[in-house]
Formats: structure tokens, C-alpha cells, sequence
């Protein structure tokens, strides 16, 4: 099933059924599902099957890096299991990024391929200590643009860059954007962090949200506060 929303709800469970209870939970004409490291490595592609089943449109979040033969491997699998997307790390490259895309065109899979530009959770000092002195935002642009040369779709980026990607990349390269938190929740561990509202205002074209639903007392009352605040004029 198709929707026209935003919001990709990230499932950061230590076990299917946990994952799946929360699923049963969500419409999925209201929103997608994120499946990240936790899920998959305690689940393996059942979870996939099961999603797929209750017809949300799925994210693989494994933010494949390694040599281009096998990121295009993991990337093919993936999308042979029927993600909507799938992701990679713009770190590990240009040809290694050219491989993935190469391999899902040579299938004629239509699964959503995207790079991580610059985890949502590091700020400038972080990539200080990993020998990268530009700033987050600098760094973004960076490999956004090596991204878009590479043929992908799109990135992962924070909303915080959002809209410098719109005017490098366009409108129609996917900024996909997790670090959203309501004014209310807490940060945790993102630094580059921004509300869902600001965050479709600077360009973002899909939210991902995990914890302030998750975690939430209320996890459906969380959601219906942040579609509201997505809706108001
Ligand atoms: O740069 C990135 C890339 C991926 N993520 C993932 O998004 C969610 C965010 O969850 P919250 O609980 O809303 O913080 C999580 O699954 C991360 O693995 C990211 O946060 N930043």
C-alpha cells in the first residue's frame, strides 16, 4: 500500500514481536515503517515478510559500506525482498554507490536507494575526532553531491541541511530526514535534531520518527500530535 505521508516510523525493537505489536498499531496509509540494524539481526527478513503482509511500505535501514561488489550484493538482496528502500553510506564512494544503482537497474528493481551523508547524531567535534574538519553541514553538502552524481535517489541528511539540498540537488532528490523531535521531546542522543513541521518547511521529503513515538506513554496520541502539527495552516 501507497501513501502520500512523510512519516517514517522507525521500529527500534529487540524482538519481532514487539516490532509487529507497535505495526499493528500504525495504518500504513498513514505512514511507512523503518526496519534498522536491532530489528534485522534479531528478525532476519521475516520481519520484511511481516510488514509486507500488513501492507507498509518498508525502509531497510542497514546503511550498507563496504566494497562496491558487495554493497551492490546487499543492495540487490535487499531490494529483491521488496523494500521500498534501502540505503547505503556515501562514505564508502562513488563507484561503490555507482555499483548499487548499476545492480538495480541491471534487475529492474524499483526500490529506493539512498546514502547517509552525515549521521544525524554527530556534530562538528565528532567529526573533529574522525579527522573531518568541515562542519556537519559543509560535509553534508559534500557527499550529497557526490550522491547525486552517483545517480541515487537521495540522501540521509538532518532537516538542518534540508534546504541547502533543495537548491543543490532539487526538489526532486529524496531528503530523508531522521532527528526530528516535537518541541517537547527530548534529544538524546542527535545533536542535529529539528520539528517536524520546521523540518517539511527547510525541504525535508520523508520524516523519520522513532523514539518520541516508540517511547512515547501514549505512542498513537505521539503520532496524532505530530500529523497535527504537519497539518496545521
Ligand atoms: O543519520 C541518521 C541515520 C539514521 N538514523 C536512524 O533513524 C532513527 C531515528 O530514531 P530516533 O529514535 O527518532 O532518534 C534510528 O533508527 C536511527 O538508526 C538516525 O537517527 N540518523
Amino acid at each position: 500500500m501507497s501513501t502520500s505521508s512523510p512519516l517514517i516510523i522507525a521500529l527500534d525493537y529487540a524482538s519481532l514481536d514487539a516490532a509487529l505489536c507497535m505495526a499493528d498499531r500504525l495504518d500504513p496509509r498513514r505512514c511507512r515503517v523503518k526496519v534498522g540494524k536491532e530489528l534485522f539481526t534479531r528478525s532476519g527478513p521475516d520481519v520484511l515478510d511481516a510488514l509486507h503482509g500488513r501492507g507498509f511500505e518498508v525502509f531497510l535501514d542497514l546503511k550498507f559500506h563496504d566494497i562496491p561488489n558487495t554493497v551492490a550484493g546487499a543492495v540487490e538482496a535487499a531490494a529483491q525482498q521488496g523494500v521500498w528502500m534501502v540505503n547505503v553510506h556515501a562514505g564508502g564512494g562513488r563507484r561503490m554507490m555507482e555499483a548499487a544503482r548499476e545492480r538495480l537497474e541491471a534487475g529492474r528493481l524499483e526500490t529506493h536507494l539512498i546514502a547517509v551523508t552525515v549521521l544525524t547524531s554527530m556534530a562538528a567535534a565528532d567529526l573533529l575526532e574522525v579527522g573531518i574538519t568541515a562542519s556537519p553541514a559543509e560535509h553534508v553538502e559534500r557527499l550529497a553531491q557526490l550522491t547525486h552524481a552517483s545517480g541515487l535517489h537521495g540522501v540521509v541528511c538532518s532537516a538542518q541541511e534540508a534546504e541547502r539540498l533543495r537548491t543543490l540537488c532539487g526538489e526532486d532528490f529524496l531528503k530523508v530526514t531522521p532527528g526530528i523531535r516535537p518541541a517537547s521531546a527530548e534529544a538524546g542522543d542527535q545533536r542535529r535534531v529539528m520539528t517536524p513541521r520546521a523540518a517539511m518547511t527547510a525541504g525535508s521529503t520523508h520524516l523519520v520518527v522513532g523514539r518520541p513515538v516508540t517511547q512515547a506513554e501514549d505512542p498513537m496520541a505521539a503520532l496524532a500530535a505530530i500529523e497535527a502539527e504537519l497539518a496545521a495552516n
